[in-house]
Parts: structure tokens; sequence; C-alpha cells
């Protein structure tokens, strides 16, 4: 069974499509990317995961549980951070996630909600006001609310927009060892280096489809060609190399490097052009590159 399934989901707001049948699977135990550039559905389709919105048409399984048809079990399956920070202000921090434990039904979860808040370095705070917390330490308290019901599937929107290193750490290290205890994770980041250190499989929206659906490293291969900048003495790029340059900048020249043998090659026709190279580097591409170079390459409206 898959932890989540969307099965041609479309989702339109009057004549606006923002979703145009999307399909696909999240395995349980993957540490799930959900990437695309602002407006490309991302939120959307985690609201018809977590049953506040619903899809014009197509169909959503989390844990096999239809969330529509089988509202409740689906949404005890899965604990959403949500992008916004929503909260009431007069709760503290324990009894925020004491009433969320209520909501699911569950009693004695006091020892879970130390751990969590320990985890999420928030035991500190436990007894603050909601109101009286810091952006960040609201933030916390999102996640925090999101695993109350130690759900098997958790969803993070944008779980680190604008906050600290630290937080990032912790949470990072505390979504980590739930993903290794069996949990599946879903991810929406902004922060791409975050998605390429985290995640094991990725997929791309743009405008509502999907453009991708890889495993990581497959998909880091694609950007396999790396990037040599050569600064060289005279600054000159013999006519042999011409065809290989990709940009000029303040005496820098940048050549594609289509495999790392071809660098023999291109520092022989240096030598025998009686230029000497002054500085080197060679960078492979990360996954923001390969990123923007697949939603340039998408079609529009696709
Ligand atoms: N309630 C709504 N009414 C009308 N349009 C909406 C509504 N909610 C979302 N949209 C539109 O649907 C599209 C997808 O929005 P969504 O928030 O899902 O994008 P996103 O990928 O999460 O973007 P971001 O990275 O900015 O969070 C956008 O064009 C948005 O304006």
């Amino acid at each position: 069974m898959s932890a989540i399934v969307f099965d041609h989901v479309i989702k339109r707001f009057g004549d606006f499509e923002a979703l145009g049948g999307v399909s696909f699977t999240v395995e349980q135990g993957d540490f799930f990317a959900l990437l695309g550039p602002n407006g490309a559905g991302k939120t959307t389709l985690i609201s018809i995961l977590g049953g506040l919105t619903q899809a014009s048409s197509g169909a959503v399984k989390v844990m096999g549980h239809d969330v529509a048809g089988d509202y409740r079990a689906a949404r005890r399956a899965v604990g959403i951070v949500p992008q916004e920070l929503v909260f009431d202000p007069f709760f503290t921090v324990r009894e925020t996630l004491q009433f969320q434990s209520g909501y699911f039904g569950l009693k004695d979860n006091g020892a879970w909600i130390d751990e969590i808040l320990e985890n999420l370095g928030l035991t500190a705070k436990a007894n603050t006001n909601m109101r009286a917390l810091s952006g960040g330490m609201k933030r916390r308290v999102m996640v925090a609310q999101a695993l109350v019901h130690r759900p098997p599937v958790i969803v993070l929107d944008e779980p680190t927009a604008g906050v600290d290193v630290e937080l990032r750490q912790t949470l990072w290290a505390f979504i980590q060892r739930l993903n290794k205890d069996g949990h599946t994770i879903v991810l929406t980041t902004h922060y791409l280096e975050e998605a390429e250190a985290l995640c094991n499989r990725i997929a791309m929206l743009k405008q509502g489809r999907l453009i991708a659906l890889e495993e990581k490293n497959a998909l880091m291969n694609r950007g396999k060609a790396r990037s040599l900048t050569l600064r060289l003495r005279p600054a000159e790029l013999p006519a042999a190399l011409q065809p290989l340059l990709v940009a000029e900048r303040d005496g820098h020249f940048e050549l594609k490097l289509s495999e790392p043998d071809a660098l023999t090659d291109i520092l022989l026709a240096l030598r025998a052009a009686g230029i000497s190279v002054r500085d080197i580097e060679v960078a492979k591409p990360d996954l923001e590159d390969i990123f923007v170079s697949m939603m340039r390459d998408a079609p529009q409206g696709a």
C-alpha cells in the first residue's frame, strides 16, 4: 500500500484551474519533496490531502483511506504542518497540544507531548501563552501540533520559511529520526539545498501539472555536465576551445565539461596555444540548477 495516492486530481477556483490532473504516489518510508515555484499548486494539493479543500475531481488516499469518503481515518493518518501560523492566542503551548490530542480522542498523551516538546526545543515554553511566543517558536508549535497523534504520514508545507539555523537543525534532526522510525515525510520548500540533503524522491509541479517525479539520485544525474571556470594568462581562449565556451566575465572563461575526462584535452589545448592556467574551478550542478533548467524547459501551461 502506498502512503499517499493522488489520482487525476483537478482543482478549479472559478474558471482558474489550479491543479490540472495530478497523479503520483508517495511510498511508505519516503522522504518526499514536492517542489515548484510560487502558485504551482503545492499548498492546494496539501489542502486536499488534509481534507481542508475538496478536489473538483479525482481521488486522494492516505494510507488507503479516501480523503473524501473516509475522512476521519484519512485525517488520522496524516499530520500537516501548515504554511501559515494558526493558533489560539489564549492557550499555552501545552494546552494547545492537549487540545489537539483531544480532537483525536487521545487521553494520557502527556509522555508523547513531553517528548515532542523536548525534541523541538519547546520544553521551557510549555506554559507560555501562544501570543507571547516569537514567530519561530510559534512555528515549532505548528510542527508539534501536527505530530500529537503520531501520524504515519507527516506533511510539512514550507516549515523553515523565515526560521533560524538552530530551529532548522533541530527540526530536521527530529524529522529525520521520525522518518527512520518509519514515518513517511512530504516536504515543500523553496530551500532546494534542504530537499537535496534530506529527500529520497522529488516531484516538481509547474502551473498545476506534474513535470518531474524521480528518485533524487536519478534527478541529480540529469545534471551530469559540470562546468569549468578558468582564469588564463594571457586572458584569451584558443579557437579550438571556443565551442565549449558558456560565458566569459572579468577574464574568467566558463566552459562546458561534458565529462570529467574532457579536462585533459582542454589543458592540452591550452598548453599547445602557449596559454597558462592561473586559476581553475570545476562545479557540479546542484538541485537548484536542475530545478531552474527543468522549470525553464517544461512547456507553458503544459
Ligand atoms: N481560494 C482560492 N481562490 C482562488 N485561487 C486560489 C485559491 N487558493 C489558491 N489559488 C490559486 O491557485 C494557485 C496555486 O496556489 P497554491 O497556494 O497551491 O500554490 P503553491 O505552489 O503552494 O505556491 P507557494 O509556493 O507560493 O506557496 C495560485 O495561482 C493561487 O492563486
